[in-house]
């Protein structure tokens, strides 16, 4: 299978998105550390995960990723039991407007902790053996969305902090690739949860213009686009991915020749 022998790391692994993620990777032979800050759900589905692939295929670590301590741990559990590390994806996130100073260190310093703990391991010149960094950011990472202004300033510095560490890489040749995948809405408690949240009433029409043309996805919609870009060795280092019903597309950003010359 295409990920035989390969060792992949997946954050916000029992539920949802990454949930999904870990299944397709486990499908296509891959062994994979599931990272969850929920303990009881991480074991559910580690369970569930040797029912269908079989013991040993995969290992839960509670971690949370806004604490370096229990991410270097995790790191060190899982890369130790299933000898070094070729893919990860940082995917664990979460909504919290009013205590927003947890949700930029959920989404946006765990995914910047993930990425430099997998370049340790990954890159060539601390003899590594390169590998893939996913890290998922939203539609939010890529403009204004007034339902969650944090949020969105969360996934922007995703997209933003991916890109640049990704030319680094290329740069400095690290030997890793990384890559952004920016869906629309989803299917999952995060979008349930929205729904009954009495402030965003407000915006909810704006978000409804979105939907409609978005559409909402399953996360299986994102895990199979995820597993293109994991196999996908030509895919360009640093590309970010937009993902709605009606399918993905690389992103084309603004470089300094757009920049206009000084007019004012
Ligand atoms: N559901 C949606 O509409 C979209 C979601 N996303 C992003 O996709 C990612 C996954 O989201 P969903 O699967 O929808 O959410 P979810 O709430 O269904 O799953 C998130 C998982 O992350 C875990 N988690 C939360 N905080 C954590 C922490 N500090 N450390 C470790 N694990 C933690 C949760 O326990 C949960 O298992 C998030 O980064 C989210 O921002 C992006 C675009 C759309
Ligand atoms: C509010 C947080 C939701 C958590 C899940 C998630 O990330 C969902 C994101 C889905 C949509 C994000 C939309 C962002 C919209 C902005 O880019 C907006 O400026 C786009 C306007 C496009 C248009 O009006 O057609």
């Amino acid at each position: 299978m295409a990920l035989e022998g390969k060792v992949a790391l997946v954050t916000g692994a029992a539920r949802g998105i990454g949930k999904a993620l870990t299944e397709i990777l486990l499908q296509n032979g891959a062994k994979v550390a599931l990272l969850d800050v929920d303990k009881n759900a991480g074991q559910e589905a580690v369970s569930a995960f040797d029912e269908e692939f079989g013991a040993g295929r995969s290992v839960f670590c509670c971690c949370d990723v806004s604490s370096e301590v229990q991410f270097r741990d995790a790191f060190e559990k899982s890369t130790q039991l299933f000898g070094g590390l070729d893919i990860i994806c940082n995917n664990a996130g979460i909504v919290n407007e009013s205590d927003w100073e947890k949700a930029v260190a959920v989404n946006l310093n765990g995914v910047i902790r993930g990425t430099f703990l997998a370049l340790e391991l990954m890159k060539k010149e601390n003899g590594g053996r390169g590998g893939v960094i996913v890290n998922i950011a939203s539609m939010a990472g890529l403009g204004p969305h007034a339902v969650a202004p944090v949020y969105t300033a969360s996934k922007h510095g995703v997209v933003g902090f991916s890109r640049a560490i990704a030319e680094a890489s290329t740069v400095l040749g690290y030997g890793v690739r990384i890559n952004v995948l920016c869906p629309g809405f989803v299917q999952t408690t995060i979008f349930a949860s929205l729904e009954k949240d009495e402030a965003l009433e407000k915006l909810r029409n704006q978000r409804g213009k979105l939907l409609e043309s978005w559409g909402i996805l399953e996360p299986s919609d994102v895990a199979k686009i995820f597993l293109r870009i994991v196999l996908d060795d030509s895919s360009r280092n640093g590309g970010v991915l937009v993902i709605t019903s009606k399918g993905a597309e690389y992103i084309n950003f603004p470089t300094a020749a757009d920049v206009p010359a000084a007019t004012l």
